[in-house]
């Protein structure tokens, strides 16, 4: 089990489009946000193009493959018109994602254990493009199993039930359900990323978990760039989960 302090920032771009698709204007674009966020120190740019197509467009995809200088990570559903997609864009990473039409958010994992051979073949069809697949996933013990069976070489930790948490022991109890769900995964030779409304109060807990690879991390910047600008929202978040890393 690795207990390196080194954890990448995956900034989530989806909710600038969110404001500019409440307008159908041209801005702001998320492609700005993407170039301002690596400058600020972003490690990856992840986007989520949902079926529905409530945020990211297609053409935010396009532009982004051509202007990125760090990586993009592309959320998706598992459905035959993102595969044909994901294998036109060739991302660097994918993250399987669940999918519904009427939630907020993305709600809960994927079930992994529930859908083996489907989810097999989607990762095998997608590390033929050449990307490193993940699989957005609750810290449970079954679906972290089942991820290692199923040939992903990276999960995604869903950290919403914590971000939700009111109750200090609510809150202990789901860091406790991340911490075991890293070293879970660890365990099973996988890598660790984790994300899901993760905030500037709430972050240095998960960032302090060692073994983590990356933190994808969205709606909380986007929100907070309206006062302090996109960069400076990137820096603070990066200079706390570094900080908290190291601690
Ligand atoms: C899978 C995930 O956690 C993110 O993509 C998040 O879903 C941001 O987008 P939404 O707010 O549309 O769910
Ligand atoms: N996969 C989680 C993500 O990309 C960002 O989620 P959020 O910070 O927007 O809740």
């Amino acid at each position: 089990m690795t207990t390196s302090n080194r954890i990448l920032l995956g900034v989530n771009i989806d909710h600038v489009a969110t404001l500019r698709q409440a307008r159908g204007t041209r801005y702001p674009d998320p492609v700005k946000a993407a170039l301002d966020a690596e400058e600020a120190g972003a490690d990856g740019i992840t986007v989520h193009l949902r079926e529905d197509r409530r945020h990211i467009q297609e053409r935010d995809v396009l532009l982004l493959k051509d202007v990125l200088q760090t990586r993009m990570n592309f959320e998706m559903g598992v459905t035959e018109e993102m595969m044909a997609f994901a294998e036109r864009i060739r991302p660097a990473h994918i993250c399987l994602v669940p999918e519904t039409r009427q939630e907020l958010t993305t709600e809960g994992g994927l079930d992994v254990a529930g859908q083996e051979a489907r989810i097999k073949a989607a990762v095998e069809r997608l590390s033929r493009i050449g990307s490193e697949v993940s699989l957005f996933i609750d810290a449970d013990e079954r679906q972290i199993e089942a991820s290692r069976r199923v040939g992903a070489p990276a999960i995604e930790l869903h950290t919403g039930r914590y971000a939700d948490a009111t109750t200090p022991t609510e809150v202990a109890d789901e860091l406790q359900r991340i911490l075991d769900g890293v070293n879970c995964g660890l365990n099973e030779g996988l890598i660790v990323n984790a994300g899901h409304g993760l905030h500037y109060h709430n972050v240095e807990a998960v960032a302090a978990i060692k073994g983590i690879n990356e933190l994808n991390i969205g709606h909380a910047l986007v929100a907070h760039a309206l006062f302090v600008g996109f960069k400076g929202a990137v820096a603070e978040m990066k200079a706390l989960i570094l900080a908290a890393a190291k601690a």
